[in-house]
């Protein structure tokens, strides 16, 4: 069946025919490829195209589709019970191993996704300060909830709508924004504002609104300021976490936040996402606390058995290589004329200007020659994630064949494009 029939059947079940926005192809044109099976760095769309894939699901699966040992691991833990609603030993084993490569990690919770992770974080540094305002940056996307869909990436600027319609003014009124690198506009909130913010959150590695690579030095003035405020510093790693390094941005930059939360990586491919921090802010979460949250599938055996088999296999060498593959990749993209491809590790954003460091400074000609790149690659059978302001993701499954096949496309990419100049 074609992509295009699926595709008019997904109309009249969802909101623009897909379960999230941004795989709509509203930015890049055309129709978006319903997939039915992936092996490595690849995937099959259901017209038996093959591709290779440098989005990757958002950022999971760091070593690959349907690596046999995460698959045996995840299936091993179903045939012993889908979901207990109950402790289980596997909770455990992943809490262990998460705490073995994050030592500040005292105390933990997992939830079933990165908006999840977030919205929790945000209401345990209320409950913990008893102060309700939140800082956030130009950019950054910390997933759904209402307090976050300010001013933010992903989906929303992909859509040119930074904020979405359907937050209550009362939450937005709560949720400062600022650029990221302006440290004069950071030391002035904290001066006007550093005694009423419960919490400042921030991707320490901006990927949601093109890879936005800080300065150590505006990160490291953000913790100060929140250590002489007592405000609860969040670093939302939900991409970066366990990619960049096995401590994830804190490790990289040697900052360590009060809370972090994690998603994507740590589940494998199966919803998980987690909080965490220091145990005095954890202290406030129910049942030790009065913050509440809770979550049905909190926890999920199957879930953690996939991340645990995932982090286990995350080793120095492996990090070694994906570093060297995102080296590697980016100057084969960077053989497209005028195209740039700043890069933290394996994450690449391939984007025709220069490396910024504030969601402002993203230029629309930019954004709209990937735009018109996104769909020569597709047909050369290279799939990148469908945004110019979302980033490429890398894994240990993307090897030399994988590479020659993106150089050859990008070569007659690049003859396409000059010719339509
Ligand atoms: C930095 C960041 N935080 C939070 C989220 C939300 O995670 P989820 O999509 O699992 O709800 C994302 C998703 O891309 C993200 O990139
Ligand atoms: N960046 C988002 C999730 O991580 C985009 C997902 C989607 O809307 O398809």
């Amino acid at each position: 069946m074609s992509n295009d029939t699926l595709f008019q059947e997904a109309l009249t079940h969802f909101p623009g025919g897909v379960s999230s926005p941004v795989r709509a192809f509203r930015a890049v044109g055309g129709t978006p490829k319903f997939f039915r099976k992936a092996w490595g760095s690849r995937f099959e769309d259901e017209e038996g195209r093959r591709y290779v894939d440098l989005c990757m699901s958002w950022g999971p699966l760091i070593l690959g589709h349907a690596v046999p040992e995460i698959i045996s691991a995840a299936v091993e833990a179903m045939q012993e019970g889908l979901t207990f609603g109950a402790p289980s030993r596997r909770e455990l084993a992943l809490a262990r191993r998460i705490k073995s490569m994050v030592p500040f990690l005292d105390k933990m919770r997992f939830v079933s996704s990165g908006t999840e992770a977030v919205m929790s974080a945000l209401r345990a540094a209320r409950g913990y300060t008893k102060r309700e305002r939140i800082l956030k940056f130009d950019g950054c996307y910390h997933g759904h909830s209402d307090a976050m869909l300010v001013k933010a990436g992903s989906g929303l600027v992909t859509f040119g709508e930074p904020s979405s319609a359907g937050v209550p003014r009362g939450f937005a009124d709560l949720t400062t924004v600022i650029s990221l690198d302006d440290l004069e506009a950071l030391e002035a909130t904290f001066d006007k504002l550093g005694h009423e913010l419960a919490a400042a959150i921030i991707e320490p590695i901006p990927a949601n609104n093109g890879l936005l690579v800080q300065d150590t030095t505006f990160l490291r003035r953000l913790r100060e300021l929140c250590n002489a405020y007592g405000v609860v510093l969040i670093f939302d790693e939900v991409i970066s976490g366990f990619r960049v390094a096995p401590g994830g941005a804190a490790e990289l930059l040697g900052i360590t936040p009060d809370l972090v939360t994690y998603g994507k990586i740590i589940g494998g491919g199966m919803p998980v996402g987690l909080y965490g921090g220091r145990k005095d802010i954890m202290a406030v979460i129910s049942p030790d606390g009065p913050v509440y949250q809770a979550g049905t599938l909190s926890g999920n055996p199957v879930a953690m058995a996939a991340g645990l088999a995932t982090l286990e296999r995350l080793t120095p060498n492996v990090y070694r290589s994906l570093d060297q593959k995102g080296a590697q990749w980016a100057a084969a993209f960077e053989k497209m004329p005028g195209l740039h491809v700043p890069r933290v590790g394996s994450l690449l954003w391939p984007l025709f200007q220069p490396g910024v460091k504030r969601a402002d400074r993203v230029e629309s000609g930019a954004i709209a020659r990937f735009n018109k790149m996104h769909g020569l690659l597709l047909k050369e059978g290279v799939y990148l994630p469908p945004s110019g302001y979302e980033v490429a993701f890398l894994s240990a499954a993307h090897g030399d064949e994988e590479l020659a096949h993106v150089e050859r496309a990008i070569g007659v990419v690049a003859a396409a494009l000059k010719n339509e100049d």
